[in-house]
């Protein structure tokens, strides 16, 4: 990096600092760190040993499963072995995932066709997957209700309609059914991963569609109801939010029961948040949640004079979150004018918005460190982008960096496990990257990165022009 002018903000926040492994730990794969020689050491493999497949999710296989038990032991511990729960499939699928929630004893919350799909051919219990979806189409719910999954969160009333005509139309007399209550608690992040208040598109009001709803799977004669489900949002650190909502179900479970409608289990979502930077604070050990919880829904009960509901929930974040680095290779290093006699130091990777769309959609920070060596140099402010043809590609907008870092370092940003790959796009048509899982110093390609094959095989005019030249398609296969 070079320049005759000063780069921007030239004070080094110490919250811009990338936390090393041995600092904060909660953001990392667990058992992440620095080799003496610097390079960084993630489920036992140098991730200089991939310095050949960036862009490349790298995932700690083991890490994601510790979290999965840790939220089953937790729930089951305080809620006397009768909570379940169910990993949020959005946050990050592939047929490993499901094999290793599954043996942890966990169900698998899907929200489309193509994800209840990958569950239950990856060898899920049905009885433990859920479908959600505010408008699901006729041959997901077939394919949900003929596969006989465990549950289906009504998300409307006309749906009740749908589940009920699909039912009829394949024989099915016995469809077990929740009802998702919008509680009003506005909890999280980002307005767009808020869930629970009421002007959205997700759930029924608790002031009186939900409660309509649950009388009419009860009156149905193919629809079985079996629980309320709540979800206030995403990335949330404050237990209170979860506390809350519990208890306005709760009410809705006493005012049913004076109906004489009985509601057996309650599902209160997903959305514990965990660190992506240094400048967050550690979140609750799913222990400390699941305590929290129990104690919270047993005085709301005792308050209502009613038995305490099994209890599920859904995290997809804190399970699959912190169990990924992403890795990419940098490139073009510049500095650009900014200000009258400023410079912002801008960090090309070879990637972009289409592997982490996160911080163009919700202004989410993330943070990077070098992987593939230590550098005593000063730090500088840095701004890492993309290379996609936006200016709005940015991946991290302020991280303090060493100011000798070149062309062809690693980069490695932590806590990308969850809605990164997943919600991964062809913009640009760059490839979406692959996901090495790495175990016990073993690398392995879980999900193969796609090539510009791939993404062209698509287009049928140009397979069908690949044919005539070539006389077979194999010609656009990669
Ligand atoms: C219904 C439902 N359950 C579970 C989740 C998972 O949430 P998180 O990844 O924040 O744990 C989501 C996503 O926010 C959701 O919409
Ligand atoms: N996609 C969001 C969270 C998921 C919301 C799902 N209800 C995120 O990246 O934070």
């Amino acid at each position: 990096m070079s320049g005759t002018h000063a780069p921007i903000d030239t004070a080094v926040r110490a919250d811009l600092v990338c936390p090393e492994p041995a600092a904060r730990p909660d953001l990392w794969p667990a058992g992440t760190y620095r080799r003496e020689d610097g390079v960084l050491v993630v489920g036992g493999l140098a991730l200089t040993e991939l310095a050949e497949s960036t862009p490349t999710f790298v995932w700690d296989t083991a890490d994601f499963a510790a979290r999965a038990r840790r939220w089953a032991e937790a729930m089951n511990e305080a809620f006397d072995g009768r909570a379940h729960v169910h990993y949020a499939a959005k946050a990050f699928l592939c047929a490993r995932a499901v094999h290793l929630a599954n043996d942890a004893g966990l169900g698998i919350d899907t929200a489309s066709a193509g994800e209840l799909e990958c569950a239950l051919r990856a060898g899920a219990t049905p009885e433990l997957v859920g479908l959600h979806g505010n408008n699901k189409l006729d041959a997901e719910i077939d394919r949900a209700i003929t596969a006989g999954i465990g549950r289906i969160i009504v998300d409307s009333l006309d749906e009740i309609d749908v589940l009920e005509e699909r039912a009829r139309a394949c024989g099915l007399s016995d469809v077990p059914v929740m009802v998702r209550v919008t509680s009003g608690v506005h909890a999280g992040g980002h307005e767009f991963i808020a869930t629970a208040h009421e002007d959205q598109k997700f759930g029924l009001s608790l002031s009186g569609a939900a409660a309509q709803a649950a009388r009419r799977v009860e009156a149905s004669d193919v629809l079985r109801l079996i629980g309320l489900h709540s979800h206030i949002g995403s990335q949330i650190f404050a237990i209170e939010g979860f506390a809350e909502a519990a208890s306005r179900l709760l009410e809705l479970v006493a005012d049913l029961a004076e109906e004489g409608i009985t509601i057996d289990e309650l599902d209160l979502g997903g959305g514990l948040g965990i660190a992506y930077t240094g400048a967050d604070p550690c979140p609750p050990h799913p222990r400390e949640v699941a305590a929290a919880l129990r104690a919270s829904l047993e005085e709301s009960a005792a308050m209502r004079g009613i038995a305490l509901p099994r209890v599920s929930i859904e995290p997809g974040r804190s399970i699959a979150g912190p169990s990924q680095i992403m890795l990419y290779t940098i490139g073009t290093i510049k500095d650009q004018p900014v200000d009258e006699g400023q410079v912002r130091t801008y960090v090309s990777i070879d990637g972009g918005m289409s592997d982490n769309i996160r911080p163009a959609l919700y202004g989410a920070a993330y943070t990077a460190t070098l992987a593939n060596r230590a550098s005593a140099a000063p730090l500088r402010r840095c701004r890492v982008v993309g290379r996609h043809c936006e200016s709005g590609d940015i991946v991290i907008h302020d991280v303090c960096l060493p100011a000798d870092i070149r062309r062809g370092d690693l980069l490695a940003v932590p806590a990308v496990g969850a809605y990164g790959h997943a919600m991964a796009s062809n913009y640009n048509m760059l490839t979406r990257p692959g996901v090495i899982a790495v175990a016990d110093g073993e690398a392995e390609t879980v999900i193969a990165r796609e090539t510009v094959d791939d993404v062209l095989r698509r287009d049928r005019d140009l397979v069908a022009s690949a044919d005539k030249t070539a006389g077979t398609p194999e010609r656009m296969s990669g």
